[in-house]
Parts: structure tokens; C-alpha cells; sequence
């Protein structure tokens, strides 16, 4: 699993790990990652490193040192490296090491660069980009426009013009290809639109690693932690043993989602489903094994329940949402079910209860939980709807982020653009039932659901735009592909 930092936890780190090296040892490691990163962009997209054009944008502080070291080193091996300085003073041993290798200065963004290195700002940033700095990232953007491969543009640390703790982009801010990143991940690494920003994301080791004690403020899952945390049948188990997942979901009016839901729930670890509702008849047309009741009362036994989408939000709905949230088992509410909450009338009903909550908002439906958006911050935003609800919160996203009330953070990876379509949060809560109902515990339940979706969803876009019944057909080859194959 991969952690991110704030800057105070890595500040701290820096300065832990600085005194007890030379002075200057840091820089001098992560200008080698960079110079080494950029070499083999160079050589794999260009052709090499000789002669090619490599422009520096640098700024006043470490940042722009980092980035005039590894032009330095560039020059030397043949590049023909130049440096817009944005700011007054900069890096003043990096700026005579350059000019000393035969890198110049330039006043402007020269009209062709094979690979832009972002110097301007890293992790000592204070709000969005300045004015001289966003005109230079500007043409850099123009003449990215008018050339699809050229220049490549390197984020050294990350991508400026970002806010670093929380992945916000409120300005104009640098669109790397590449970000090449010293010590540990941070927050705009991984989550909200700074991420995409950052592109393909490289972690270089400075030594850092050992000095960071805090806890890290994010967690990002790999496919071997989804594939370890996925429960696996046993030889002794049978349907039972496997769990058994309900869904109270969709309605006579609105079956689709119940026929969803259950589509996905059947892709899990679960060997057997029960839906309860009065959308029954669609599902015992289109999905025989499933065992149908028309109220949770009457459902029989189950190990997790999948409440809300589709249900409806009159009296049997809340009478319905009253009776999941009783059972003494863990708990995934969704659309209708959170649209329910927004009144308070059930938030002591939530907040006793014993077995983990999960609930699974869009932005739209945590700002009538939260009562205001998620903000730039959705971490944090979601952590502390978590501890209000005592909940874990999968808050849908680019980057899904899943909060717990303990105050644990993860961020999923897998996102696609493929799920931003009708009816995929029905699967997804669909699977994550299963998961719960197989005794994953809720927020690896919700982090594992989420990333395998997102895989899913993105096999399903390799054919065409998707529709979430795609997505569901997708999820069974997902699984075995990547989960039990790996
Ligand atoms: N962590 C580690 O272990 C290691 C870290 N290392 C590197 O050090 C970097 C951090 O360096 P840092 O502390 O010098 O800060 P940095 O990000 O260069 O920016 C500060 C300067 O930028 C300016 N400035 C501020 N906001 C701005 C804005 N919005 N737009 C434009 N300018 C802005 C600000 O100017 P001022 O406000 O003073 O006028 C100030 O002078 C880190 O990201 C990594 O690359 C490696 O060398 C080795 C190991
Ligand atoms: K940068």
C-alpha cells in the first residue's frame, strides 16, 4: 500500500534525516532521481539525450535547485539545456553549476522544447501559481496544443500550482506527463484534480522513509492488497459459510437498480444473495439463483445488507431502511437510503449502531449529509462526515476516497471516467455488500469494492462507451484477471 504525507510530517522527516547527513546530500539524491527519470523519457520518446532541447522553469526556492542540478547533469550529457528563472533570486550554487555545464538563460518559453521541467514551486508553495509563473505555464500549454508529443513536461516534486495537502487546484496549475516525486507521496499525488495533474507519478527514494512516524495522511491500495484483503472460498466452506448479502433495493417503478445491485453483488465473494423488495419479479426473471421476499422482515438470515437505490423515499422506504439498520449486521447505504438520513430522524438510530455502517455518496448526496459540499479538501471532508455518522464514507470520485470515523483515509486509484454513467454505484454497492457479507472488514471492504470496479469499468470503456450492465459483465473477468490470478 502506498502512504502520502503532509508537508509538516515531511518537513519533519527532511529535517530529522538532514542532520545526519552533508549538507546538500538531499538535493543531490533527488536530482539524480529526476536526471535519471528525464534521461529515459528523453531516450524513449526522442531518441536520446544529445542535443535535444530541455527547458528549466525555475523558482526561488529548493524546488528550483533540484531542477537546475538535474540540468546540470543534462547539459553534460549533451543536452541543450535552458532556464527561465521566475523569480528574483534562485538556487545560487544550481544556477553557476548550469551555466558552468553550458546551459543559458532565457526571458521567455523558446519556441520548441522536447521536455519541460517544472521547477517553479514544490512543497514550500503558498497559494495558486504567480502571475509570471502561470504566463509560462501558459505557453508551455500552447505550445503542448500545437504539438501533441512535444514538450513532455516533468513535474519536479509535484506539479505546481497544486495544494500539496489536499489535491485541490483552485488556479492554473502545471499538467505533467511525468511527476517525479522525492522522499514519499503526497496527498496531491494521489486524490482530487491534482492528481490528474500529476500524471504518472514516480517515487524516488532519498532515505526519507524511516523518519516519517506520523501516520500517513492517505493510503493507496495496490492490486496486491486488493487481491490479499479479496476472501477466498475455503474447502469447508459452503453458500452459507461464504455469506449471504440482502438487498433491499429498486422498486416495482424502479427495477433497474435492483437488477443492478444484485449484478454486482453476484460478482462477489458471496455464495448466495437474497433480495427483498418489490422489484422481485425482475430479479427472478433475470437471475434465478437469488432467493426474493417482498419486506426485509421477511427475507431470512443474512450476513450484510445493500440498502437504498431505487427504494423511494415514502413510508414502507423508510420502514424498510429502519429494519436494515436494526439488524445487527454490517450495513452499505446508498442513494434513496442516504436521501432518507438527510432529515436526522434515524441519526441516533446510525449512530447505536454496533455492526459498521458504510455509506456511499456522490458529491450531491454528501452535501445534503454534510449539509455543504466536499470542498477542495475531500479527505478531510469525508473523514469528518465519518466521525459525525460513525459511518465509513466512499465519497464517488475520480479518485473515490474512503474515510473511516476512526480517521483513517484511503484513496482508490482505479477510477475511470467509464463509471460517471446511470446505474454503476449500483453495482458498486452491489459488490461491496458481498464483500461485508463475506466478513471483510468495512473499510477494506469499501476500498476493495471501489478498486476492483474501477478496473471493471474500465474493460467494460476498452469496447465502448459503457453502460453499468457493462460494467457489471465486466466484473467477473476483473475478478479473476486480477484478484485471483495475481
Ligand atoms: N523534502 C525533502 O526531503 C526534500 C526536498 N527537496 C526539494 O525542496 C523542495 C522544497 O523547497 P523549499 O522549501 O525551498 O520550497 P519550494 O517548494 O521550492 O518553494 C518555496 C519558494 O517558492 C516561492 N513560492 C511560494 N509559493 C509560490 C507560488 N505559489 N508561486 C510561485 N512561487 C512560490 C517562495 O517564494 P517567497 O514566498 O519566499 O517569495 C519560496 O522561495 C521540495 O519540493 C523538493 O523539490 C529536495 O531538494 C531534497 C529533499
Ligand atoms: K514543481
Amino acid at each position: 500500500m502506498k502512504g502520502a504525507w503532509r508537508v509538516s510530517d515531511i518537513r519533519s522527516a527532511e529535517a530529522a534525516l538532514m542532520a545526519t547527513l552533508p549538507p546538500g546530500t538531499l538535493m543531490k539524491r533527488a536530482a539524480a532521481g529526476l536526471t535519471k527519470r528525464v534521461v529515459s523519457l528523453l531516450t524513449d520518446r526522442f531518441g536520446g539525450v544529445y542535443g535535444r532541447r530541455v527547458l528549466l522553469l525555475v523558482g526561488a526556492g529548493d524546488n528550483g535547485g533540484d531542477t537546475l542540478l538535474a540540468g546540470a547533469a543534462l547539459a553534460r550529457r549533451g543536452a541543450a539545456v535552458s532556464a527561465l528563472r521566475l523569480a528574483d533570486r534562485v538556487h545560487e550554487e544550481g544556477w553557476a553549476l548550469l551555466l558552468a555545464a553550458g546551459g543559458r538563460s532565457v526571458a521567455a518559453v523558446p519556441r520548441t522544447v522536447d521536455v519541460v521541467l517544472d521547477g517553479i514551486v514544490g512543497i514550500g508553495a503558498k497559494g495558486g501559481l504567480r502571475a509570471n509563473a502561470a504566463a509560462a505555464v501558459k505557453s508551455v500549454r500552447q505550445a503542448r496544443a500545437g504539438d501533441r508529443a512535444r514538450p513532455a513536461v516533468v513535474a519536479v516534486d509535484v506539479p505546481s500550482g497544486v495544494s500539496v495537502d489536499t489535491g485541490a487546484v483552485e488556479g492554473d496549475a502545471v499538467r505533467a506527463d511525468v511527476t517525479v516525486t522525492f522522499g514519499a507521496y503526497k496527498p496531491a499525488l494521489l486524490v482530487g484534480p491534482a492528481a490528474v495533474h500529476a500524471g504518472i507519478v514516480e517515487l524516488v527514494d532519498i532515505g526519507l522513509r524511516p523518519y516519517l512516524t506520523g501516520t500517513a495522511a492517505l493510503r493507496v491500495p495496490e492490486r496486491v492488497d486488493v487481491a490479499a484483503w479479496w476472501p477466498r472460498t475455503g474447502p469447508q466452506d459452503d453458500k452459507y459459510r461464504r455469506g449471504v448479502v440482502g438487498l433491499a433495493t429498486g422498486s416495482a417503478d424502479y427495477p433497474g437498480a435492483a437488477v443492478l445491485g444484485v449484478a454486482g453483488a453476484l460478482a462477489g465473494p458471496t455464495g448466495y444473495v437474497r433480495y427483498a423488495g418489490s422489484a422481485a419479479q425482475a430479479i427472478r426473471d433475470r437471475f434465478p439463483t437469488v432467493v426474493c421476499a417482498e419486506r426485509v422482515g421477511d427475507a431470512g438470515r443474512v450476513q450484510a445488507w445493500v440498502c437504498g437505490s431505487g427504494l423511494g423515499t415514502d413510508g414502507r422506504a423508510q420502514a424498510e431502511l429502519r429494519a436494515v439498520l436494526a439488524a445487527p449486521v454490517p450495513v452499505c447505504l446508498d442513494a434513496d437510503a442516504l436521501n432518507l438520513l438527510v432529515d436526522g430522524s434515524l441519526a441516533g438510530q446510525l449512530r447505536d449502531r454496533r455492526a459498521p455502517t458504510v455509506v456511499t455518496p456522490h458529491d450531491r448526496e454528501f452535501a445534503r449529509l454534510a449539509g455543504a459540499d466536499p470542498g477542495p479538501d475531500r479527505v478531510e471532508s469525508a473523514l469528518q462526515l465519518a466521525a459525525r455518522m460513525n459511518a465509513v464514507v466512499l465519497l464517488k470520485g475520480d479518485r473515490t476516497v474512503v474515510a473511516t470515523p476512526g480517521g483513517f483515509a484511503y484513496a482508490n486509484p482505479t477510477g475511470s471516467a467509464a463509471l460517471a454513467t446511470a446505474g454503476t454505484g449500483d453495482v458498486l454497492a452491489g459488490l461491496l455488500g458481498s464483500l461485508l457479507a463475506a466478513g471483510l472488514a468495512a473499510e477494506l471492504a469499501a476500498m476493495a469494492a471501489a478498486y476492483v470496479h474501477g478496473l471493471a469499468g474500465r474493460r467494460a470503456a476498452a469496447d465502448g462507451p459503457p453502460n453499468a450492465l457493462h460494467v457489471a459483465e465486466a466484473l467477473r473477468e476483473t475478478l479473476s484477471n486480477v484478484i485471483i490470478k495475481s
